[in-house]
């Protein structure tokens, strides 16, 4: 039995602007409130220009509902256009830096260093950083996903020191299972958690390993979430489309009563 608490985090991508993120955190609070969901933590990933709204909203309702980035510069300050930091994202008391994202990875040309400069950005300002991981169609196809994933989980925790290392979030989001209604199976998730709780262990002994969260993502439901959840090594979900839809997202938050 572990300890982990799970995480289900929503992760928006390029949706909701700063007056619909309002609308929906409050529906969230609203949907959550009427049942004690202390045993799972709750947070959102809003695009940068709706975290402003979405702190305020938290603060100002106390609510319970934690937040972050969907990505945050290497850097701390300087001439970097169009980046936003993690002072400033800390400043926002953001909980969570999504690094490494696939479509960050495949659209921006994000290397493994990059997201290992970014893992770090983010530890040096208090911010708990969510590197995904994962393979592509052909890479699974090929029966690789387990050494893929793994190189990907070196690659972000190079020279992190193992009392940052074990509390890290790691998402494994197979590339094929993101938007297409292509969701792994539950003995898929297992595999490929299992071997990257497994990396942890190597790298920073086991103790340290069992603390890692990590969470499965890649079309994640409320018909589905359960069966994901109930593997040993599955300690959340990152939800991509069924976290736009409020309703739908609290029910996947209540995964225990599916
Ligand atoms: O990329 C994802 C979350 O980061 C998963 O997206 P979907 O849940 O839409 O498949």
């Amino acid at each position: 039995m572990s300890d982990r608490i799970p995480l289900m985090a929503g992760n928006w991508k390029m949706n909701l602007n700063h007056l619909e993120a309002i609308a929906h955190v409050q529906k969230l609070a609203f949907g959550l409130a009427d049942k004690d969901y202390e045993a799972v933590e709750v947070a959102v990933l809003p695009p940068f220009i709706d975290l402003r709204s979405v702190q305020t909203l938290v603060d100002g309702d106390k609510l319970k509902i934690k937040y972050g980035a969907q990505d945050i510069s290497a850097h701390d300050s300087g001439a970097y256009t169009g980046e936003i930091s993690g002072p400033m994202l800390a400043k926002l008391r953001c909980a969570y830096a999504v690094v490494g994202h696939s479509e960050r990875r495949q659209y921006h040309d994000e290397t493994d260093e990059l997201c290992n400069a970014k893992v770090k950005a983010a530890f040096r300002n208090d911010l708990t950083p969510i590197l995904c991981v994962g393979e592509g169609l052909d890479v699974r196809k090929a029966g690789n996903q387990v050494a893929h994933t793994l190189a990907q989980v070196d690659g972000g925790l190079k020279d992190v020191p193992a009392e940052q290392a074990e509390t890290i979030v790691i998402a494994y989001e197979p590339v094929w299972a993101i938007g297409t209604g292509e969701v792994a199976t539950p003995e898929d998730a297992q595999e490929v958690c299992g071997a990257i709780r497994g990396r942890l262990a190597e790298l920073y002994g086991q103790e340290g390993a069992d603390k890692v969260r990590i969470q499965y993502g890649g079309s994640v439901k409320s018909g589905n979430v359960a069966a994901i959840m109930a593997k040993p090594d599955v300690d959340g979900a990152l939800i991509g489309g069924a976290s736009l839809d409020a309703d739908e997202f609290v029910k996947i938050v209540r995964f225990r009563d599916q």
